[in-house]
């Protein structure tokens, strides 16, 4: 959100303090809610979502996509004369009781609400009232209903993930016995046409993962050979080319020394535990991170100029909270031929804002030598800017316009992935990415290093292409750029 945004709420007033917390502000509640509104409404009327992933109830009522904590929104309809026909159904989502057990990807079986005697908490027959009145009134009016599919979050406990999956209109409704004998109401909703598959991919998905040969296309199981814990797979449904030019796969990158920070004298001395746990708040190597903790729930909180985990000679746990980018990959990826990008990058999983992908490894080579390389990531190049600690002056920190979001790598690193490299070489580059880097330093040897880890910008549906922004060298880009996003500005590298 642009500063522009902010400035246009005059009274607005960010952060609590202790006092506000305990009796609450009703100015900052009332000007945040004045911001959400505004989001929302504009998102309301731009959003083109299918297939698109949320991870929180909350997000999808931000886009105007379904509001509420009931698995079916409704709006009032005044022109309609029968009483039944006032409201009607305008989303649902697939989870919970009303969840549809079949999982076909172009329909799916609604269950009615009610069931449960509401003095006496029994069990007893569903009827047409309440919250099926709207349901039957869509049946009948024939109109448009979004569905949300619900599925269970593998990385978080009890977390759940929802998938926009279009539109559908419900073509049926009867009554059946239900598992207790009594009366429930069903609904089939049948997926509009000509849309683009949403929640059919992840029903792929889940089938190759049954069984890797029936995945079309597929050239190999894992590109990496065992290097990392999780297969790399690599498939082409585009042509007969069988695969990129001959590279070695390794894991990380040789590591490289950050001369001006100090060698560590501090080094952590949390003990054999987690640090950022409330036994290990002390840690040295957390300190020197702005902000605390830079991981939370898995996912990096604040973007900023280096982040310093704990290292080799820290004596905490292997899966302390503070060591992400040494801990390897946490999604399944492929690695596939593009339609005029050659090869790319993509996960089977979905993918949260914030989550670490993977980091560039390769070798560091010295700056200059990088022509008739197409494998380079360089840190001096010119990136384009862009926001992504959003909103910190809403929890009391410093405005966005005081945190260096520019990152300013203290020596500058260029590694080559030509010979050596792993998933990281593959991803291709876009003026309008879904992923960005983040220079990383822990402790090697009793010497800081740094590496380039990269993370997700927003949340991203499972197979779609990651990419990030190569920058461009001092002099502009040398590469026309195929991107073919409407901020594409033609050239990178
Ligand atoms: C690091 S490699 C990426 C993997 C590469 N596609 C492959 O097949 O191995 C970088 C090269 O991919 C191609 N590439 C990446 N992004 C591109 C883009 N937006 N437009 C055109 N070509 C791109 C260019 O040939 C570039 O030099």
């Amino acid at each position: 959100m642009s500063d522009r945004l902010i400035e246009s709420i005059p009274f607005f007033q960010g952060g609590m303090n202790e006092k506000d917390q305990e009796a609450g502000n009703s100015v900052v509640v009332s000007s945040v809610m004045l911001r959400f509104d505004a989001v929302r409404r504009r998102l309301s009327q731009i959003w083109n979502l299918h297939g698109d992933i949320f991870f929180f109830r909350g997000e999808m009522g931000l886009v105007g996509l379904h509001s509420g904590t009931i698995d079916m929104e409704f709006i009032g309809v005044e022109d309609h004369g029968d009483e039944e026909g006032k409201q009607i159904a305008v989303s649902v989502i697939s989870s919970g009781k009303n969840a549809d057990k079949t999982e076909d990807p172009d329909s799916l079986i609604f269950t009615g609400f009610g069931g449960t005697d509401m003095y006496h908490g029994q069990p007893c027959n569903q009827k047409l009232e309440r919250l099926n009145i709207p349901l039957e009134a869509a049946f009948r009016k024939k109109s448009i209903v979004r569905v949300v599919r619900c599925m269970k979050d593998e990385k978080r406990t009890n977390g759940n993930i929802y998938i926009y999956d279009g539109t559908y209109m419900i073509t049926n409704r009867w009554e059946e016995e239900g598992q207790n004998g009594f009366i429930v109401f069903k609904f089939k909703l049948v997926r509009e046409p000509d849309q683009k598959p949403a929640f059919g991919i992840w029903k792929s998905i889940q089938n190759w993962r049954n069984g890797l040969s029936i995945r079309p296309g597929l050239i190999l199981e894992d590109l990496s050979n065992g290097a990392e814990n999780l297969k790399v797979c690599l498939v082409n449904e585009v042509d007969k080319e069988n695969g990129p030019a001959l590279f070695r796969y390794v894991t990380s990158l040789i590591h490289e020394v950050i001369n001006n920070i100090p060698s560590m004298v501090d080094r952590c001395a949390c003990g054999r535990r987690s640090c950022g746990s409330k036994h290990g708040n002390n840690c040295a190597c957390i300190q020197r991170n702005l902000g605390g903790l830079p991981y939370v729930d898995g996912v990096l909180v604040t973007r900023g100029p280096t982040v310093f985990e704990c290292g080799e000679s820290c004596p905490c746990f292997a899966k302390c909270k503070n060591k992400m980018i040494q801990t390897g990959l946490k999604f399944n990826f492929e690695v596939f031929k593009t339609m005029d990008c050659g090869w790319g990058l993509r996960s089977w999983d979905p993918i949260r804002a914030g989550s670490f992908i993977c980091e560039y490894a390769g070798e560091i080579i010295p700056k200059g030598n990088e022509e008739e390389d197409d494998y380079i990531f360089d840190s001096s190049r010119v990136y384009n800017s862009f926001q992504w600690n959003y909103e910190p002056e809403l929890v009391g920190e410093d405005a966005i316009n005081k945190v260096p979001e520019k990152l300013s790598v203290s020596s500058s690193l260029v590694i080559s992935a030509k010979k050596s490299g792993n998933v990281a070489r593959f991803m291709n580059h876009s003026c309008s990415p879904n992923v960005f880097w983040q220079s990383i330093a822990r402790e090697q040897n009793g010497l800081w290093c740094l590496y380039i880890g990269f993370f997700a910008m927003k949340h991203i549906p499972p197979l779609t292409e990651l990419r990030y922004d190569y920058g461009k060298s001092r002099g502009g880009g040398k590469k026309m750029c195929l991107c073919r996003t409407k901020k594409c500005c033609g050239s990178f590298g």
